[in-house]
């Protein structure tokens, strides 16, 4: 195949489209991705209930957007290791997925303890759903959740990642 039509030439813009065309492949793809979108839903939610201060927020925020990170790093070595051995079994293949998975579960443990640390600080809890408390911090927290919506949410379509080998050779 030709070099140059197999590079798009990169802007910052592209970057983010590809980007962004990552994230919604593994939203809607990898089951992991999506239990993620659950938890950070409940996060934010208590978030908006319990209405912490911009400093808890801004770590809680940034400690979930780590464990997307790590799940989507998670999946972009999964494929790897998948396209390098062609799906036949490998013993280092399968150290290296156990290992990505050894990763994403550290960070996601570390997002647990954060979780904690948020439910005790905002101690004695107080419903402040409808109240007017750390606005910058909720406003934080709301342009997350609609961003992470506009990714789970927005069209995707469909990719078949796997051909049969004879369907490529015929294609060549
Ligand atoms: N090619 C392989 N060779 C040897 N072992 C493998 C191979 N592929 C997967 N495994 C083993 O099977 C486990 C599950 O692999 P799989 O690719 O199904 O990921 P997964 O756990 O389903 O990930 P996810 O749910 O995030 O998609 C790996 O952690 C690894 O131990």
């Amino acid at each position: 195949m030709n070099e140059t039509a197999a590079r798009p030439r990169s802007s910052l813009f592209s970057a983010l489209r590809y980007a962004v065309n990552g994230i919604t492949y593994a939203f809607n793809v990898e089951p992991n991705m999506k239990r993620h979108f659950w938890l950070f839903n409940t996060l934010a939610l208590i978030e908006l209930i319990l209405r912490p201060s911009l400093t808890v927020v801004a770590i809680s925020l940034f400690v979930a957007m780590c464990v997307f990170g790590a799940e989507l790093a998670n999946t972009a070595v999964e494929l790897t290791i998948d396209l390098t051995v062609d799906r036949k079994y490998h013993a280092a293949a399968g150290i290296a997925k156990d290992a990505m998975a050894g990763a994403v579960t550290m960070i996601s443990f570390g997002a647990l303890l954060v979780a904690v640390w948020i439910l005790v600080s905002t101690r004695p809890w107080r419903f402040q759903l409808f109240s007017d408390v750390h606005p910058v911090a909720t406003g934080l927290v709301i342009i997350s959740v609609v961003t992470i919506w506009v990714l789970r949410f927005r069209p995707y379509r469909e990719i078949q990642l796997w051909t049969d080998r004879k369907e490529v050779q015929d294609e060549l």
